[in-house]
């Protein structure tokens, strides 16, 4: 994304604070503006949290973090901003009384996202001077981790403004899912609502408890629904027949009595001191904040499996490493090295939540992963690629030493340089360094064969391989000796 990367937080509660996480986070320079004193603390917490969960959701390296000013007026907030995100509570009159005082200070060009759950745009924007600049940009909690935020927009607002305001929220890892219908409550939320009605219900009438009810959920059709969704989730309950079949054989329950939908129960302090006292019990054991990080590693390791699927909410996380790797500083062909004679650059990312283990650092069998995965992208980088690995070549691991040298933490940025000590014939003798800035981490040794995938032999690499090998293995071959290489270590 081109122009100015910075934002103003309207609101930092429990929505403002992951906005305000998601834009730093994504070096996006970030002004806050909430009368609350508590704001600057609840969004150091939801901040520290978002750095431990969304560096290592993706593959590169995010941008350096950006930095996050707290303002005492609304004007202050929103000067030089592209961006403002409104995140008050959830009241139409308070909304119109701060677009009234935003419009009157709002940078020429800057856009206007509300957080709302469920007013419309053409509501919002009522009575306000430059309407169109209004849209509704919907997150769901954690904002920092789900990539969903419906955009909903009015005919108010200009076509390239809703480009423009797509191309923002992507460029914070987003997936903005453009509404053009407005309906109250959006899409999410109408289909939340239907749940959380039928919820209440199911406590009100005594059916069955607050963890009865997260059972039935977390055990079964959430599952489901984190990655196929609804419908094609039923298509495959239809078995071979598919969709067809399916509303064949359960449409005519939908003229049963399974749903009280229409019906709202009422929400009476009896009702309410029932539902705080189930949940009480059910997780008041956990602080907030720990039920947060609890949430985040469930959802980190869910959405990198997706990442590793190429599917649903994994390829946004794919899209957006995509996006990052040149800034990042990784290439993907050794012609496009800048300078040959240093190791080259491998891996530029983040210690994912799912890498750590009970001593509260990366496991050792993630430097494994780490740095198979640089080993993979140098393969690439010679031209040992999928199309290459398809026509019948590629390099197997005979051997690997890896030293552990010190600690590496969540979310803690790290980079691999890899030297070729030996890049000829069917040899490939790699020599990889994992630092955390200054720290180095650990080393990696992996000696690999070249292999014809149907002989699964050693076999010479195609000349090309050979040529980009060398190449690489030439520039290197000048570079000191690394003192740990070939020899075992502590253990001597
Ligand atoms: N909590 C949730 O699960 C979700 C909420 N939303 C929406 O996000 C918006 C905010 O909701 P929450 O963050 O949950 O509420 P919240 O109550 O946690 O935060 C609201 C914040 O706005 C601040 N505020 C109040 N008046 C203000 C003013 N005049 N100027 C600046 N700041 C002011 C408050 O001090 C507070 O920190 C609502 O529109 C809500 O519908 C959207 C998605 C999910
Ligand atoms: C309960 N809620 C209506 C505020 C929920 C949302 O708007 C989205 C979410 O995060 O579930």
């Amino acid at each position: 994304m081109t122009g100015v990367r910075k934002a103003a937080i309207i609101g930092g509660g429990v929505i403002g604070g992951g906005w305000a996480a998601r834009f730093a986070l994504n070096g996006w320079e970030v002004r806050v503006f909430d009368p609350d004193p508590e704001a600057e603390r609840k969004i150091g917490e939801v901040l520290a949290n978002a750095r431990r969960a969304l560096p290592g959701l993706g593959n590169v390296a995010l941008p350096e973090e950006g930095p996050i000013r707290f303002c005492d007026s609304l004007a202050e907030a929103v000067e030089g901003v592209t961006w403002v995100q409104e995140s008050v509570p959830e009241r139409l009159d308070l909304k119109h009384r701060i677009y009234g005082h935003l419009m009157a200070v709002l940078p020429e060009g800057a856009l206007v996202g509300s957080s709302t759950s469920g007013f419309k745009p053409s509501e919002l924007q009522e009575g306000q001077a430059r309407a169109g600049a209004i849209m509704v940009a919907h997150p769901f909690n954690p904002v920092y981790l789900l990539p969903l935020v419906e955009l909903v927009s009015s005919g108010a607002s200009a076509p390239e403004d809703i480009v423009r305001a797509q191309e923002i929220l992507r460029d914070i890892g987003m997936y903005p899912l453009h509404i053009k219908a407005e309906i109250d409550a959006h899409i999410a939320d109408r289909l939340l609502e239907a749940v959380w009605r039928e919820a209440l219900w199911l406590v009100k009438d005594g059916v069955a408890t607050t963890e009865e009810i997260d059972e039935a959920i977390r055990m079964g059709f959430g599952l489901r629904w984190a990655q196929m969704g609804l419908f094609e989730t039923y298509r495959i309950a239809g078995g071979e027949a598919g969709m067809a079949h399916f509303i064949a054989q359960f449409g005519p329950c939908l003229e049963w009595p399974w749903t009280k939908l229409m019906d709202v129960p009422e929400l009476t302090d009896e009702l309410i001191e029932k539902i705080a006292a189930q949940s009480d019990a059910q997780s008041g054991a956990h602080s907030i904040r720990e039920l947060e990080r609890i949430r985040d590693t469930n959802l980190v390791g869910i959405m990198r499996r997706l990442r590793w699927e190429d599917w649903g909410a994994g390829k946004v996380i794919r899209e957006g490493d995509a996006a990052r790797e040149a800034d990042a500083g990784l290439v993907r062909h050794v012609d496009d090295v800048k300078d040959l004679s240093k190791p080259v650059l491998t891996q530029s990312r983040a210690v994912p939540l799912e890498w750590l283990d009970y001593n509260g650092h990366m496991t050792e069998s993630r430097y494994l992963e780490a740095f198979a995965d640089a080993t993979d992208r140098l393969m690439e980088m010679i031209g040992c690629d999928l199309a290459y690995i398809e026509a019948g070549g590629s390099y197997f691991t005979a051997e690997t030493h890896i030293r552990h040298l010190d600690e590496a933490k969540a979310g803690e940025r790290f980079d691999i340089r890899t030297q070729v000590l030996v890049g000829e014939g069917k040899k490939l003798h790699l020599y990889h360094e994992m630092w955390a800035g200054e720290r180095l981490c650990a080393t990696g040794e992996h000696f690999l064969l070249h292999v014809d995938l149907k002989t699964r032999r050693s076999a010479p690499p195609a000349p090309e391989l050979e040529v980009a090998l060398g190449k690489l293995a030439r520039a290197h071959a000048a570079l000191p000796r690394p003192e740990a290489a070939g020899k075992v270590g502590r253990l001597s």
